[in-house]
Parts: C-alpha cells; structure tokens; sequence
C-alpha cells in the first residue's frame, strides 16, 4: 500500500534524474521482495533512465530478473517486431537485451498479429495466466493517454486495438524519419486491464505534463483524461518532477502529505 490513506501518492521531486531513481527504487523493491514479479511495462522516453537504472542493478547483482513476467501497455498495430519503431524493438534496445531475463516471458501486444481482435483477448488471457500484474509502470501523454488508450477511452475497457489522436501521432513523430510511415492505429492494455494492477507507477517530468497532471490529479473522474482514472486506483503512485507538478494547485498539501506518511512509514518500521 502507497500511503496508509488509500488515495493517490503524490510525489513531488526536484527533477527527472531524481524521478528516475525514485521508481527504479520501488520496482528494486519490488523485486527483491517478489523475485517473480509480474511487470508491467512501458515505453516512451520518460522510463528510460529507470530502465539504465535497472540494468545497473541488474548488472551490480541487487536484483535478478530471471523470473520475471513482463507485459508491455501497448504496440503499434502494422509494425512488426523487428520494426526499429515498434515498442518490441524499444523494450528489446532499452531493457530487454541487457537483463538476464528470459526473453519468452516478456509480452508485448504483436503489432503484426493476423487477428488484432483475437490477440487483444489473447494478451488478457496471458496476464490472467501469469497471475496478474503486480506492479504497473507508466508515462502519460500530453492529453492525459496512458498506455493508448486517447481521451474518450472507457474507464473500463480492456486490451483493445485503439486509434491514434493527431496529438499523439505529432507527440510521437519524433521518432519516425520524415516519410516513413507512421502507424494511427495501436493495440493497447485498456484502463480496466491496468486498474487491475496491484500497483501503479507513474511517472512524468516537464512541463509539456503539467495539464494533464492537473486534470488527472484535481480534475474529475473522466474518460476525457484517461489517467484520471488512477484515482479510483487503491495503490497509485504519481512521481513527478516540481515542472510537472506546476499546475497543481495544492502542492504544498502534497508534499506535506508525504512527509506525514513517511514519518508513519518510519515510525512502522521500527
Ligand atoms: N504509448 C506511449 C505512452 O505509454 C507514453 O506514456 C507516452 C508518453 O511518452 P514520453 O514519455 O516520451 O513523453 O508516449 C506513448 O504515447
């Protein structure tokens, strides 16, 4: 449990080296306490410090990764694999390739699948097999996407093949060179799928994150920010950075809040 208060933890550091090392620490944790651990897996360049960080423990032996199950949120549907764009490409460069993790226990929805409908029940079929999530990293889009599932999403929806907003498929052109295609369409965990989760890890530094932090913190329950739903969420973890926290207005309770739960933290410890 976050916080003996059962609502959203929200952690706010100064930037996004310490935001990295704050989640690496809990997912270290996280294995140390569960060498068998269930993750749950994102891309984007907002996780790739925590995964160096990862690989670093890894490699300094503070933690193994020979028993982990991993699910990543989402692909891009048209791509396959060994697409230098696709999210298994991604997982395989960042993380993947330099674990001691066997690379069959690691599942990413298959962008190239001849039945996108069949695997997105598949995939939900193989995290239920595996015993569920229990610990679930994620960014978040300047609209407030987690894995892809855009605003409008339901807040219940499962692994499903979803389309691309523009903002997205702008957010995400950075990526691809100028006229190779870029794929609208994705397969990606539904809210439901990731509310699953026994824990959630997010993470989100700068201030291109600061109004979708807002609305997913202060705003309303909404599917139009579909990170929102992390509040109904018994264990969610927001880490951010203080750019990403600029627009929250009660800042100061946040901090203070934390501060008063890891006086408790300590004082349940001893
Ligand atoms: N599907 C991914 C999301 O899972 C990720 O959170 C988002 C933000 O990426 P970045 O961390 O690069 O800002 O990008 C993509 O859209």
């Amino acid at each position: 449990m976050s916080g003996e208060w059962q609502i959203m933890q929200i952690v706010i550091l100064k930037d996004s080296v310490e935001v990295a090392a704050y989640g690496a620490n809990i997912f270290i944790k996280q294995l140390q306490k569960k060498a068998d651990s269930v993750l749950g897996l994102a891309t984007g360049s907002t996780p790739v410090s925590l995964y160096q960080q990862l690989i670093a423990a890894n490699k300094a032996g503070e933690v193994s990764f020979a028993k982990v199950t991993s699910f990543n949120l989402d692909e891009y549907l048209g791509l396959e694999g060994a697409h230098p764009q696709s999210y298994r490409y991604f997982m395989n460069q960042q993380l993947f390739d330099h674990l001691d993790i066997d690379t069959a226990n690691t599942f990413v929805p298959p962008g190239d699948a001849d039945d996108p409908i069949e695997a997105c029940e598949r995939y939900e079929m193989q995290i239920a097999a595996a015993g569920g999530i229990d610990i679930q990293l994620l960014g978040i889009g300047r609209n407030g996407h987690i894995g892809f599932n855009e605003p409008s999403s339901g807040l219940m929806s499962r692994t499903r093949v979803k389309t691309l907003t523009k903002a997205t498929i702008e957010d995400n052109a950075r990526f691809f060179a100028t006229d190779e295609y870029q794929p609208h369409l994705s397969i990606t965990m539904g809210i439901g799928t990731i509310l699953d989760a026994k824990k959630v890890v997010l993470l989100a530094t700068g201030e291109a994150k600061a109004e979708a932090i807002r609305a997913t913190v202060e705003g309303a329950l909404s599917a139009s920010c579909p990170a929102s739903a992390l509040q109904l969420h018994r264990d969610a973890v927001l880490v951010l950075d203080e750019a990403a926290a600029s627009q929250l207005s009660d800042c100061e309770f946040y901090k203070h809040i934390e501060t008063e739960n890891q006086k408790l933290q300590a004082k349940l410890a001893r």
